[in-house]
């Protein structure tokens, strides 16, 4: 936790929860109200869109759930608020689970997309219903009540809707710095990276979904007790777009750019609605075209919204180093030295008409160092994301420690104890190089997204940090264990990421061209990194380019061309080979 965290927070949250015994005029009560609600959906878009990277335009359906829930209970039925609460979340949480389940499968445009489709069938189906009184909604609603003490809509109401802003945002920081919080913010690395983690991407997504839906339902269930009456127009998708615009305004990135975005948008447009129709009458809906200028503004000058000027002036505070003394996480069985650990038979990957891996047999022994070279196109790669489930066989079948492995998920993979490095490094350029390597121990964690929120999964979080210090002094990088990943040279990230794959405690480790792109030194530096895991008694595959590298380090080689097996053996025999000379030459044999 920073200091910002730690002081900031606290004075913050007081001074909004005493706003209303202060001496501040009605208005801006008002607007802090609103500022609250907004700050609520927009945290929930900061967690989907900044965080997840997943695009939703359809938020504000959402909040009509949660304030047609409230309206109609408490109008219709004279049912207590907090049940209308309760079921506002609870239908939330059942049409975005609905609604996740089927479009959040979706890549590319298609989701935003998706979202733009169930934000407008969600509000058509507000404004059509007979029972929730069609465009004219629902009126009379009651003020809110507390233990008997009436709130209004003013004073009494924003305390406590400040108290849902400010825990929401509490609760978000706490995910956001946990375990469940990790696979989350992995999500935008791609999917492949934390699959290979053994994270459930699909899970976590619609965690975050979830999340955000009931943000905004509470947002929803405390706006219908603010205005006293809901109809379907705030809840139409150019509030759906409105929510998007504050997130993206503040700072899609972080928890206090929903709050900065929600302030600022929602006083500009205050502003607007007096300042416009003074200067250029009262036709048209001009906002929007001023809304679209200041996007379009910050967009080209502070892309990652308004909060990073904040950010950037505010002390950043290394973690607290407090896992001293942690348990050890549960390790698994060592395969015994020599023993057959990877088989690889006979495995086929038609792509098309093209066979990019024909028919390939290999094994990988416990304790040894295997090479797999080739020139390029030679079905390296094919062969790699065959073994780590990336790909779906042809044919052939993956063994590992006797246990067929073909066409498992890559986390499944992953959790019988391979681990993987990426070629094109793959690394949380935001998050510091100890939490990056606390990714790789997900598996051997277990703590949930309430867990997180509530704080009860911190002796966890001790070892796991304890852990992945561990693992980062191993390769020589404790110490910059609470720089910001993105920061590091190429070099280091790869080494990042040997000590992130460590962290799962894996019987084989599986490099993807690990010294591509790395200067003379920092190939020197790998290599004996690669050295002594091999002495401590790590397996390790090497798919590798560059041949010095991979000569002076493995115990066997196997070569590729044309997707078959050329040859095995080892780097000496490989060496001699006038075949293997002609492959990467390109002559023939
Ligand atoms: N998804 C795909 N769809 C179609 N063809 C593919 C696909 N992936 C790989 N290929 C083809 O399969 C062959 C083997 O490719 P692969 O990337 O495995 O080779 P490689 O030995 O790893 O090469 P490089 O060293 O250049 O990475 C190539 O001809 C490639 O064009």
């Amino acid at each position: 936790m920073t200091n910002v965290q730690r002081f900031a927070f606290p004075a913050f949250a007081a001074l909004m929860l005493l706003l209303p015994a202060l001496p501040v005029p009605d208005f801006w009560i008002t607007q802090s109200n609103y500022i609250g609600m907004y700050a609520l959906v927009a945290l929930g878009l900061v967690l989907l869109t900044g965080v997840a990277g997943l695009t939703s335009f359809g938020q504000a359906a959402f909040v009509g759930v949660g304030a047609y829930s409230a309206a109609f209970l408490a109008v219709k039925m004279s049912g207590s608020p907090w049940l209308a609460l309760l079921i506002g979340v609870g239908l939330a949480v059942a049409a975005a689970v609905v609604l996740g389940a089927i479009t959040l499968r979706m890549s590319g445009h298609y989701l935003p997309l998706a979202t733009i489709a169930w934000g407008l069938a969600l509000n058509y189906t507000m404004a059509n219903m007979d029972w929730l009184g069609k465009y004219d909604g629902i009126l009379g609603i009651p003020t809110l009540k507390v233990f008997g003490y009436d709130l209004g809509t003013g004073r009494g109401l924003h305390v406590l809707i400040w108290a849902f802003a400010l825990l929401a945002a509490l609760a978000s920081m706490r995910l956001l710095d946990s375990r469940p919080g990790r696979a989350i913010r992995s999500l935008k690395s791609g999917a492949t990276m934390a699959e290979a983690m053994g994270i459930s991407t699909f899970r976590a997504k619609l965690t975050v979904f979830v999340i955000a839906a009931v943000l905004a339902a509470v947002s929803g269930w405390l706006f219908a007790f603010f205005q006293r009456t809901v109809n379907p127009s705030p809840f139409s998708i150019g509030k759906g777009i409105e929510y998007l615009f504050m997130a993206v305004l503040g700072g899609v990135g972080h928890v206090w750019g929903a709050f900065l975005g929600a302030g600022v948008v929602r006083i500009i447009e205050d502003q607007l609605q007096i300042l416009m129709p003074r200067l250029i009458g009262t036709s048209g809906n001009f906002e929007t075209i001023v809304f679209g200028i200041v996007l379009v503004v910050v967009l080209k000058y502070a892309p990652d919204g308004l909060w990073t000027f904040v950010s950037r002036r505010l002390p950043r505070a290394d973690r607290v180093r407090d896992w001293d003394g942690a348990a050890p996480l549960p390790a698994r069985d060592k395969p015994t030295h020599g023993e057959s650990l990877l088989q690889v038979d006979k495995v086929r990957k038609e792509f098309g008409g093209l066979v990019a891996v024909n028919d390939v047999s290999f094994e990988v022994r416990a304790g040894e160092i295997l090479g797999l070279i080739g020139p390029n196109g030679a079905g390296k790669s094919t062969t790699f994301n065959l073994i780590t489930g990336v790909l779906t066989t042809t044919a052939g079948r993956v063994r590992f420690r006797g246990e067929d492995i073909t066409g498992l998920p890559s986390r499944q993979i992953a959790r019988r104890g391979i681990s993987r490095t990426f070629q094109h490094v793959k690394i949380i350029p935001e998050m510091t190089v100890l939490e990056n390597v606390a990714l790789g121990g997900y598996l051997r964690g277990s703590s949930g997204t309430v867990g997180a929120m509530l704080r009860t999964d911190r002796a966890e979080e001790r070892r796991l940090f304890a852990e992945a210090e561990r693992q980062l002094a191993r390769i020589g990088m404790a110490d910059r264990m609470h720089e910001m990943a993105g920061n590091l040279a190429l070099g280091p990230q790869r080494l990042l990421e040997i000590a992130r794959a460590l962290c799962s405690d894996p019987s084989l480790l599986l490099l993807d061209e690990p010294a591509a792109g790395l200067r003379h030194k920092e190939k020197q530096a790998l290599a004996e990194v690669l050295r002594q895991l091999k002495g401590e008694g790590m397996s390790l595959l090497l798919v590798e380019h560059d041949m010095e590298f991979i000569m002076g380090l493995t115990d066997r080689i196997v070569v590729m061309e044309f997707g078959t097996l050329l040859m095995e053996g080892t780097p000496s025999e490989v060496q001699a080979s006038p075949k293997v000379r002609a492959a990467y030459l390109g002559t023939e044999h």
